[in-house]
């Protein structure tokens, strides 16, 4: 499974999603600059988590608009994978890839901490190695996690199958309504999700709860 990592001004975390990626798939992703306008070819794109541009203006604003975007869209909208991760997940929403706002969290703070999430939806590439119900523990680390969305928009998420992941057991870190932590767009090729898989695939970080998600994608493709 061929992947690349998109690096922006300010992301941290590109290095953390290309060790899971390369510990769990074998193969290194490769790194693509924000400035570029074309991608290599791959099966897998992923938006890392990060400040990117600093977290000016909002969240992910600035780097939605960044040149590659435009080729990371036209990528998820001829149905291949991509997964944003924490502030990839706010510029998945910015750019309009997935539905809603991430919002400053309720309480007003930076929260770095583990959460436990729930599996909701087993029915995409990213979450098939998971039972429907599963409870597994991973980080966090964000200000603006708190995901909000219309009523009407909520209704179709929860409705379709569509979101992935909730905190379970009060672990709401941010105030995001129906405790919602990750959603997948309507095709189920694209997710977005504010805690960190990547850093929990090996025994060194203190567990391996995080690499279903990547053995989950990279099973998709031997199973293709
Ligand atoms: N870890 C991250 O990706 C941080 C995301 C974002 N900059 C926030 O703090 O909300």
């Amino acid at each position: 499974m061929k992947s690349a990592v998109i690096v922006f001004p300010g992301s941290n975390r590109d290095h953390d999603i290309a060790h899971a990626l390369k510990t769990v798939t074998g193969q290194d992703p490769v790194s693509v600059w924000h400035a570029d306008t074309t991608l290599p070819d791959v099966d897998l794109v992923v938006l890392p988590g990060g400040f990117s541009y600093g977290d000016y203006l909002r969240s992910g604003a600035i780097a939605a608009r960044a040149p590659i975007m435009r080729a990371v869209a036209e990528f998820a909208a001829s149905g291949r994978l991509v997964l944003g991760v924490c502030n990839g997940f706010q510029m998945l929403t910015e750019a309009g890839l997935l539905p809603g706002a991430l919002m400053r969290n309720e309480g007003l703070t930076f929260v770095c901490r583990e959460v436990l999430l729930e599996t909701v939806s087993t029915d995409s590439p990213f979450t098939r190695n998971f039972a429907k119900g599963d409870v597994w523990r991973c980080p966090i680390a964000h200000h603006d996690g708190n995901y909000f969305a219309d009523a009407d928009t909520l209704a179709r998420l929860e409705d379709t199958g569509r979101v992935a992941f909730r905190y379970a057991r009060d672990t709401n870190p941010n105030g995001s309504i129906n405790d919602i932590a990750g959603i997948l767009n309507e095709g189920g090729n694209v997710l977005g999700m504010m805690p960190h898989p990547e850093n929990l695939v090996e025994a060194l970080q203190g567990g391996t709860d995080g690499r279903r998600l990547f053995e989950s994608i990279a099973g998709a493709f031997a199973a293709a």
